[in-house]
């Protein structure tokens, strides 16, 4: 750095939209220097990154970058080392802008990444991370055309870069499924994508996973690239000496960069010839220095030196001077939302199966639920103790001699139990209490009658004598219930049809005998419904609300599932640093999921509307616009 002035060039902002925002630093050793006005001779060099005091921490860990300063020329490959865990994949992922700085400064291609200038994410960018980050249900080609749609490649391009990769990293047939590779495939189909699309910016972390010879292929092919289309090159490597052919090393250590020169430099300084005891006599320095507060203080002043001339020698840009680079072109939206869908439909029918059991699930519940738990229960078993017939059987509870004709006030309990509809509530006759109480605790029946001695008498005579009545008549008149309440619902189906069959049998008893029909109707009287009818079953009230909980469950979990397991395996990090922003992937996944929505709403309202024929009573169509917005709605929350 002694014998360079770094240099900040302002755009001319006349001719903002023709040029490049790239800032240069001044090489005044160089052969083909030109003079720059202050007596030095200069050649204006364009940065490709500039990284300025980073700091980074994660949640309330440790400080994993600290006050990192870097730069990289463009058209350079800089190899980044230094041992595992020092920091060398937090930089990386600040720099293509999938992570923030807590503190300092980066600049690729002369803007902040993820702002417009600097074109990153996105196709000025190829990276390969740290994992593999592929679609294992992908084959080769799939996962190419994806990345070629994200960078918007023409078809001839894709064909023209497929063919030489496939050949160049001696990949397997391109139709074979990523799944099926070794793991050395899979990092070599991992570079091949990052290679692409001939980003200016390739970032690679790191080749580990490859064999020697196909290194060796692999720096040579990266040095034409920087040779031929002035490529930037940044690569992680755990392998010192193969970072030789570099222009510049970094070593990072503990989140420091302790050295940024080039391997000739540092080997003609360190008189000898291998990079691995450079690498290793710095980090035993800087071990030792870490302690010495002398050393770390004149660290610290040597940062804001450099820092200061930096500031110093910034100084604007003038047109007159500057080279005009080709406007960056970015992928729109729609292109990246279209290769989404695309991605997304491929996913989708991979796996057909699954993709029809998605589609039914929510049907399926509809139906099962409806016939679970929405129909009304039976058959309910009763007990009856009937002390009026000696505890005998009733003689008439045969059906056809509920047609008795007359005043007949005989064995009306019989009459009362004829009413009772058979195919809910079933009867079982005991000769006492006991045996009745003993058959509810054993779970036999949900309950029993009592009709006490002279039962039709007392109600005869209660129904006829109202008011002069005698409280020992009155007490007569009642049958007792003894029930099992441990099912309400099973309770309050027995409860109601006793009311309604009581109801029917007393008011036959009081036609035939004379007496006015609706002295035995309860003076609340339910008249016309507003809504649904008076015997509303319980599928009818339970289906939408299932209906809609289900249709916003699914679609939730299922987009979930996707969105970590596309999290999980780095193919959605690897999609954002191809320029892909989080409401595009949503966006894509409405378009993809809302069409399994769409047919979920289809099979669910069939269900509902034509096998169990419930009525929908208002806006049919309001009816499947919440359930569909239910569903998108769950598709959109399964991303947060
Ligand atoms: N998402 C994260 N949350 C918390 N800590 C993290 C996270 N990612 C990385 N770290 C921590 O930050 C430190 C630096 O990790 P990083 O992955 O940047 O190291 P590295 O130099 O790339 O290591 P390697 O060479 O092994 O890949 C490590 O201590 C790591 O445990």
């Amino acid at each position: 750095m002694d014998n360079k002035i770094v240099t900040l060039w302002e755009n001319d902002t006349n001719n903002s939209a023709t040029q490049d925002n790239l800032d240069y630093e001044m090489d005044t050793n160089s052969d083909s220097a030109q003079n720059n006005g202050n007596g030095k001779s200069a050649v204006r060099i364009p940065v490709a990154v500039r990284v300025q005091h980073a700091s980074k921490t994660y949640g309330a860990g440790p400080e994993v970058l600290k006050n990192l300063s870097m730069t990289i020329e463009k058209g350079t490959i800089y190899s980044l080392l230094g041992s595992s865990g020092c920091g060398k994949t937090t930089l990386l992922s600040c720099i293509v802008g999938i992570r923030k700085l807590d503190s300092g400064e980066i600049s690729v291609f002369g803007g902040e990444p993820g702002s417009r200038e600097s074109g990153i994410p996105g196709k000025r960018v190829g990276f390969m991370p740290q994992e593999n980050s592929l679609y294992n249900d992908f084959s080769i080609n799939e996962s190419m055309q994806y990345f070629a749609a994200l960078y918007d490649m023409s078809g001839h391009d894709l064909r023209e870069s497929r063919d030489f990769l496939v050949k160049f990293l001696d990949l397997p047939d391109p139709e074979r499924s990523i799944g099926t590779l070794s793991g050395g495939q899979k990092r070599r189909v991992s570079l091949a994508l990052s290679l692409i699309h001939s980003p200016e910016l390739l970032i690679l972390d790191p080749t580990v996973g490859i064999d020697p010879l196909l290194r060796e292929n692999i720096w040579n092919h990266l040095l034409s690239l920087v040779a031929k289309k002035n490529t930037t090159v940044i690569i992680t490597t755990h392998y010192t000496e193969e970072a030789r052919p570099s222009n510049k090393i970094g070593l990072m250590r503990g989140g420091r960069l302790i050295t940024e020169s080039s391997p000739q430099e540092l080997l003609a300084q360190h008189e000898t010839n291998s990079l691995e005891n450079i690498v290793l006599k710095l980090c035993k320095n800087d071990s030792m220095d870490i302690d010495n507060p002398h050393v770390q203080n004149r660290r610290i002043s040597a940062i804001a030196t450099i820092t200061s001339i930096g500031k110093i020698t910034y100084r604007k840009f003038s047109s007159a001077g500057s080279i005009q680079y080709k406007p960056y072109e970015s992928t729109t939206s729609f292109q990246r939302i279209k290769a989404l869908v695309g991605k997304n439909y491929v996913v989708m029918t991979r796996n057909l199966i699954l993709l029809l059991f998605m589609m039914i699930v929510p049907a399926t519940q509809v139906l099962v639920i409806c016939l679970a738990i929405g129909n009304d229960p039976k058959p309910m078993w009763m007990g009856v103790v009937n002390h009026e017939l000696n505890y005998t059987s009733c003689p008439i509870l045969d059906p056809a001699s509920k047609q008795g004709e007359g005043c007949d006030v005989e064995n009306l309990s019989c009459k009362f139990l004829a009413e009772i509809p058979t195919d809910t509530i079933y009867l079982r006759d005991y000769a006492t209490d006991e045996l009745a109480r003993d058959a509810v605790k054993a779970g036999k029946v949900w309950g029993f009658f009592t009709f006490p001695k002279n039962w039709s008498d007392n109600l005869y005579e209660r129904a006829s004598a109202a008011g002069t009545i005698e409280n020992e008549t009155l007490r007569g008149s009642y049958v007792k219930m003894e029930m099992d309440y441990s099912n309400k619902q099973i309770s309050y189906a027995i409860k109601s049809e006793i009311y309604d069959a009581f109801e029917i049998f007393l008011k036959d008893v009081l036609v035939k005998c004379g007496f006015y029909e609706g002295l035995a109707e309860s003076p609340i009287q339910y008249v016309d419904p507003v809504y649904g009818t008076d015997d509303t079953d319980f599928k009818e009230f339970i289906s939408p609300g299932v209906l809609v909980a289900i249709m916003l469950f699914f679609p939730l979990c299922s987009t979930a599932v996707s969105y970590i397991w596309d999290k999980k395996q780095g193919t959605l990090e690897r999609s954002m640093v191809a320029g892909v922003q989080s409401w595009e992937i949503m966006a894509s996944l409405l378009l993809t999921e809302g069409v399994v929505v769409v047919i979920q709403c289809i099979f669910s309202f069939s269900i509902i509307l034509y096998l169990f024929n419930i009525e929908i009573l208002g806006s049919t169509s309001l009816a499947v616009g919440i359930t569909l917005l239910m569903g998108l709605g769950g598709v959109s929350m399964g991303q947060c």
